[in-house]
Order: C-alpha cells, then sequence, then structure tokens
C-alpha cells in the first residue's frame, strides 16, 4: 500500500484578542489508501482543527498536507466531509440532496441517466432507496446523516473525513451506521479518518487510532493499529481477549497518561481567515469546545 494523503508536520495558530493561540504543534501522520484512522482525544485537543486543515478549510501555520502528490491548498470534492449534524437543504428530496452534489462533480463527464443511476446506487448503498423521494423534515436522524453519508461517497472523494459523524445519534442507530459504514468501507476500500469521542467505536472501524494530547500545542501522543480481522462483528468482539486490550489501551492514554480536568465550554467561532464552508460538506463546524486558549 502507498502513502495517499500525508500530514506534514502541521502547526496551527489562531489569532486571539490575547495573541496568538497554538492549537496543534508539528501534527505528522501518513495514512495510506484505503485505510480507516480515527482520531480520538479530549475535548479541544484540536481534532476538528487537523480535519479542517486535511478538508482545506483552515491553511496550515506550518507544514502542509499533500493528498496523492498534490498540495492541499483550499476544500475540493476529492476529500468530502461529514460533520455530526447533517446540513442537507430542508427543500430538497434526499435524492435532490445528493443530485446537487453529484451534479457539481460529474455534470461534464456522467449523462443524465448514468447520474441518475449513480445517484440511486449511492443511496442503495446507505440503504435509502425506500426513502430517497422524502425530504429532511419527513426523516429521522439517522436517515438524514445516511443521506449526508451517500452525498459525500457520490462524489467518489479520495478520503472521507468524518467528523463524529454518528455523535448525535441514539447507540442503536448509532449501531447500524456503524455497521453500514464498516460494509461500505469493505465494498469500496475507502480512505476514511474520523473524529470520534467513542473507543469502541474507534476500535470496531479503525485501522489505526491516532491519540492526541491535550491542548495547547496538541500533538500525536501516540498511534495504535488495531489488528483485528475483518469483517468485524460487534458481539463476537466483546468476548474478543484482543479487543478488550485495545480499548484498554486507548481508555489508559485518555484516562491516565492524558487525563484532562473539566474545563467550561463554550461556543467557537470560526475565524475570519477559514474559507466559507462548501457544498462538498455536510453539517457544519461550529460546535461546543473546551477552550484552552
Ligand atoms: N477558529 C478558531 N479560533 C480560535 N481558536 C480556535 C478556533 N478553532 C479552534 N480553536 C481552538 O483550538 C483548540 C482545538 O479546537 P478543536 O475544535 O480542533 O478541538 P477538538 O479536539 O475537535 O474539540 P471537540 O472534541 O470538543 O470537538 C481549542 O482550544 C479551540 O478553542
Amino acid at each position: 500500500m502507498s502513502v495517499l494523503l500525508d500530514i506534514s508536520h502541521i502547526d496551527m495558530e489562531f489569532p486571539t484578542p490575547r495573541g496568538n493561540f497554538t492549537a496543534l504543534r508539528d501534527v505528522d501522520l501518513k495514512i495510506q489508501q484505503g485505510e480507516f484512522v480515527s482520531l480520538i482525544g479530549h475535548s479541544g485537543c484540536g481534532k476538528s482543527t487537523v480535519l479542517n486543515v486535511v478538508a482545506g478549510l483552515y491553511q496550515a501555520t506550518r507544514g502542509g498536507v499533500i493528498l496523492n502528490g498534490r498540495e492541499v491548498t483550499e476544500p475540493g470534492p476529492e476529500r468530502a466531509v461529514v460533520f455530526q449534524n447533517h446540513s442537507l437543504l430542508p427543500w430538497l428530496t434526499a435524492y435532490e440532496n445528493v443530485e446537487l452534489a453529484v451534479r457539481q462533480v460529474f455534470g461534464k463527464s456522467k449523462s443524465k441517466a448514468e447520474m441518475r443511476a449513480w445517484i440511486e446506487h449511492n443511496l442503495a448503498l446507505v440503504h435509502m432507496s425506500h426513502a430517497m423521494h422524502k425530504r429532511p423534515g419527513e426523516i429521522s436522524g439517522g436517515m438524514k446523516q445516511r443521506v449526508g453519508i451517500a452525498r459525500a461517497l457520490a462524489m467518489q472523494p479520495q478520503v472521507l473525513l468524518m467528523d463524529e459523524p454518528f455523535g448525535a445519534l441514539d447507540a442503536l442507530t448509532r449501531a447500524h451506521m456503524q455497521d453500514s459504514l464498516m460494509e461500505i468501507q469493505a465494498e469500496l476500500r475507502n480512505t476514511i479518518i474520523m473524529i470520534t469521542h467513542d473507543v469502541d467505536e474507534a476500535v470496531l472501524l479503525s485501522d489505526r487510532i491516532v491519540m492526541m494530547t491535550n491542548g495547547p500545542a496538541a500533538t500525536i501522543g501516540e498511534i495504535l493499529s488495531v489488528e483485528l480481522e475483518r469483517p468485524r462483528d460487534r458481539l463476537a468482539l466483546a468476548d474478543n481477549p484482543q479487543y478488550n486490550q485495545y480499548r484498554a489501551q486507548v481508555l489508559k492514554f485518555l484516562h491516565e497518561r492524558h487525563s484532562k480536568p473539566d474545563v467550561p465550554v463554550k461556543k467557537k467561532a470560526a475565524p475570519a481567515s477559514a474559507h466559507a464552508t462548501p457544498a462538498w460538506t455536510s453539517g457544519h463546524t461550529a460546535k461546543a469546545v473546551g477552550d484552552a486558549a
């Protein structure tokens, strides 16, 4: 396997009224084609910042990102993003929401019939064929998130970036979505970077778990390779000693070596320099974070 994505020695500083705040220091990570990588760490450590730099929404202060030999300087459809909260257009059906993205990417290269087949194929992948003509207001939260994932997949991105994609879902729906994502990844061999706070989710889904230290100047503390056979079955894994050992390793990192006292939570504002969220991102970036600044 070859390196698809090279996150090379990234520093990220944000200007604040009290001077520059260093969110990331020397984050360095090489990701292979077809790998599933999770980022885990305490709230406010800088996971979303890493993802936003890869998405091209932020420019790193130092270092950079190379995708397939080309430097990332702005957002692009080869890096589709799925955020925690879907951002479907409420007046369009599920089909039309996916169609919008497909037209942007394939409007010139696919015929109308090819586009229709492609949209239907991607909605089928996330088990949404039965509800593709419904509007977001008529479907559940999990279904909306499925449509967001279908929309991202339909762009055939080289990398799928997921920022807590299942964080807003109830436990059962979340488990279904995790299973669907594993099935899709087994079929398409997508390269995925996913932020999660959920240790079980990280171990279940990942090839590698990247554990981040607390900020300011957060960096990669440890990387755990998860060598559990695929396909993975959540019920069978519950009694698997290796699974439980991986789980314990991540918990130890988070709660012993890099524990964090509770901090007040405040809303994060997008910096003036950040690019506007483009149509190929799903959901929104503004969410509560522990502010270490
Ligand atoms: N636009 C910004 N301007 C100033 N500071 C920012 C900005 N975006 C993030 N930060 C700060 O950078 C640090 C990392 O934030 P980030 O959102 O990347 O953390 P996170 O690990 O994704 O958090 P969470 O798990 O809560 O989503 C935090 O201290 C945050 O307050």
